[in-house]
């Protein structure tokens, strides 16, 4: 559906994305995570057709977004970061006005507009935009991307600084998008979000790849799964194979190493002890963009 290759955006002597590749295929929700700078808007903005690429290529259904702007256009709808909306307007005249940009017929129209809001569940009850709260707003916007009923959906951090509710009803309607055959690329500072949602995550940093994959594939290749043990004993006091925590009565240790774990259960069963419970903690790809990102993670 979309090949990205060797993607470069300079402004000036600087270098905001560098060599960006990948693929996306249809009905895939796509996500991009990275910290602020990341580059994450300049390659939606690349993607939509708003800001030109210095190298590389973009093709969508097989066109090139250089030579076939408008006619990719066409299929595409994209919702910036911020989006500016006429806040002196309805809704529904607002949405209306859009399609008619598009080339939307009104009857047409008129129906794509009912379905929005009801599907968004944005009843905006005449209000003009201005006097909407920010979620509402955001529905407005996330409607009026919509209302070319394109196949290619581009959303600058959909749901970020809204509340968790109509967070998470924008999350249930960007999955709801996939399964109507839409394909969906993102951009988030929630990972949660975009663990929950995504086929494949992108992550940025300084312009560039980090790692892309599933968020199961990101974790087995950067997430050291550690284990965690405990048990209890009357005394630990020869235990010398790992760290000792106390939890309770009982003694903690957590350890990547299985061989640590063995040898402990080994000893505690020579203590005459009993082995409380024993389980991995896998870390959620939260932790692991932390580290990747160069923060420092504490476990305890
Ligand atoms: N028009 C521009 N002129 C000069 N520099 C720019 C321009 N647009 C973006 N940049 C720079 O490119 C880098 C990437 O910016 P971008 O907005 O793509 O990051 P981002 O990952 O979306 O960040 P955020 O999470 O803060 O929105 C930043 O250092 C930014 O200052």
């Amino acid at each position: 559906m979309i090949t990205v290759e060797g993607l470069r955006k300079e402004y000036g002597d600087f270098v905001a994305v560098e060599n960006l590749s990948f693929s996306i295929g249809k009905g895939e929700i796509f996500g991009i995570v990275g910290p602020n700078g990341a580059g994450k808007t300049t390659t939606l903005k690349m993607l939509s057709g708003l800001v030109r690429p210095s190298r590389g290529t973009i093709t969508m259904k097989g066109l090139d977004i250089g030579r076939d702007a408008v006619k990719i256009k066409s299929f595409l709808g994209f919702l910036p970061e911020e989006s500016p909306l006429y806040e002196g307007m309805e809704v529904d005249d607002y949405l209306m006005f859009f399609a008619e940009l598009y080339g939307v017929g009104k009857d047409v129209a008129g129906k794509r507009i009912n379905d929005l809001l009801f599907d968004l569940s944005l009843n905006a009850g005449g209000k003009k935009i201005g006097d909407l709260s920010k979620g509402m707003k955001r529905k407005v916007a996330i409607a009026r991307s919509l209302i070319n009923d394109p196949d290619i959906l581009i959303f600058d951090e959909p749901a970020s600084g809204l509340d968790p509710m109509t967070s998470r009803y924008i999350t249930d309607y960007v999955r709801s998008l996939r399964e109507a055959g839409k394909t969906v690329i993102f951009s988030a500072h929630n990972l949660y979000q975009v663990e929950s949602l995504c086929d494949n995550i992108l992550i940025l940093k300084n312009g560039r790849m980090v790692t892309l994959g599933t968020a199961a594939r990101i974790r087995e290749e950067f997430g050291k799964i550690q284990y965690r043990l405990e048990f209890r004993v009357d005394s630990a006091e020869d235990y010398g194979l790992a760290e000792l925590k106390k939890a309770g009565d009982d003694y903690v240790i957590i350890t990547n190493d299985i061989s640590i774990i063995n040898n402990t259960t080994k000893w505690v069963a020579s203590k005459g002890g009993d082995i409380v419970e024993m389980r991995t903690i896998v870390p959620s790809l939260e932790e692991i963009f932390l580290e990747l990102m160069g923060v420092e993670l504490f476990v305890d």
